[in-house]
């Protein structure tokens, strides 16, 4: 560490040995280039005469092929994006100077865990992240950081958009499968927001960002500005998410995946770290609600195509799949346990 005392835990020269992964688990062939197949989909591309719309149909592929996409023209507003963004690095570079920061935090609802959270056999992962509920908005808002002070005003704003946007992408999908149409209306919400800070790292052969993962979402949107550092798992191999400015990244979560009984795919994934560049990500789950039964649905199973998955109750399959990490019972409980 620097002698600096204003200094940041990730401003060293070498990895500290509780940040290096296994052999096993570190990343390998970090200069392979960004997997270009991955779909940019454009959602302002005009409606097709007859049939599905042409987004309809690329979501539908993307889904299938690689569980992932990425929308453009998706009509949130850069600045509500822009100010999301910058809320969380000044909140990210208040945590430095916050003498009073513990390593996690888990004030009225939302828990905030620093560099020094042990994930995986005693290693750390090289980030610091932010979560919280966000359903209902209304129920939440004031049980979010108050610093920055524009933090509670500027998320909620992101997250009006982004619950617009959800719900129009969950319509599509409905549109692909064949369900019909507000199949998810009322059992799917902008559930959690989880935010990651990942700082330049002097050697990112050694360290992750994130542990490789299936998200427990219908599906995740992901603002992760232009940068780079998500990759997902394709064919075995890891392959790199291009960084565009603006776009959100999509992805099938588990949840869908059974209801779809594996037409679609939830994908797994993982964030690497990068020498030169700071990553800072939005991540935000629409789940179900936690009372909802999650199976197949019925049209999509037949005598040609049995049922894959048995029906289970999302809070339970939270609970008994540590769905969100060791803080799954802290962040389900969260509004009705504020102190
Ligand atoms: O921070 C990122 O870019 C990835 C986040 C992610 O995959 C998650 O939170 O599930
Ligand atoms: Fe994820």
């Amino acid at each position: 560490m620097k002698e600096d005392k204003d200094s940041r835990w990730f401003e060293l020269e070498c990895v500290p040995k509780n940040y290096i992964f296994s052999k096993e688990e570190r990343p390998q062939n970090l200069d392979s280039p960004v997997c270009d197949l991955i779909p940019v989909i454009d959602l302002a591309k005009p409606k097709a005469a007859n049939g599905h719309s042409q987004p309809v149909e690329e979501i539908f592929k993307a889904s299938q092929e690689f569980g992932f996409f990425q929308v453009i023209n998706h009509g949130i507003p850069e600045k509500t994006v822009n100010d999301a963004m910058s809320v969380f690095k000044e909140f990210f570079d208040m945590q430095s100077k916050d003498v009073a920061t513990g390593i996690v935090q888990h004030k009225k609802a939302y828990i905030y865990t620093s560099s020094t959270d042990y994930v995986k056999d005693g290693v750390h992962l090289w980030r610091e992240n932010i979560k919280h509920p966000c359903h209902p908005l209304e129920e939440c808002i004031h049980l979010w950081p108050d610093k920055p002070t524009r933090y509670q005003e500027v998320i909620a704003a992101y997250l009006v958009e982004i619950q617009k946007l959800s719900s129009r992408i969950l319509e599509m999908i409905c549109e692909g499968l064949g369900l019909k149409q507000g199949y998810f209306k009322d059992t799917s919400e902008v559930q959690l927001l989880s935010s990651n800070f990942y700082p330049p790292c002097p050697d990112p052969s050694l360290t992750l960002g994130i542990l490789p993962h299936h998200d427990p979402s219908f599906i995740t949107l992901l603002y992760q500005g232009g940068s780079t550092g998500l990759q997902v798992m394709k064919d075995g191999q890891w392959v790199n998410v291009g960084g565009i400015p603006n776009a959100f990244v999509v992805n099938i979560g588990n949840q869908l995946e059974i209801i779809s009984n594996r037409k679609l795919k939830s994908v797994k994934h993982r964030v690497v770290t990068s020498t030169h560049e700071t990553r800072l990500s939005i991540a935000t789950f629409v789940n179900p609600s936690p009372d909802c039964i999650i199976e197949p649905a019925k049209i999509l199973v037949s005598e040609l195509e049995p049922s894959l998955y048995t029906a289970s109750r999302y809070k339970e399959y939270v609970h008994s799949n540590k769905a969100f990490g060791d803080y799954t019972s802290a962040i389900q409980n969260a509004l009705h346990s504020e102190s």
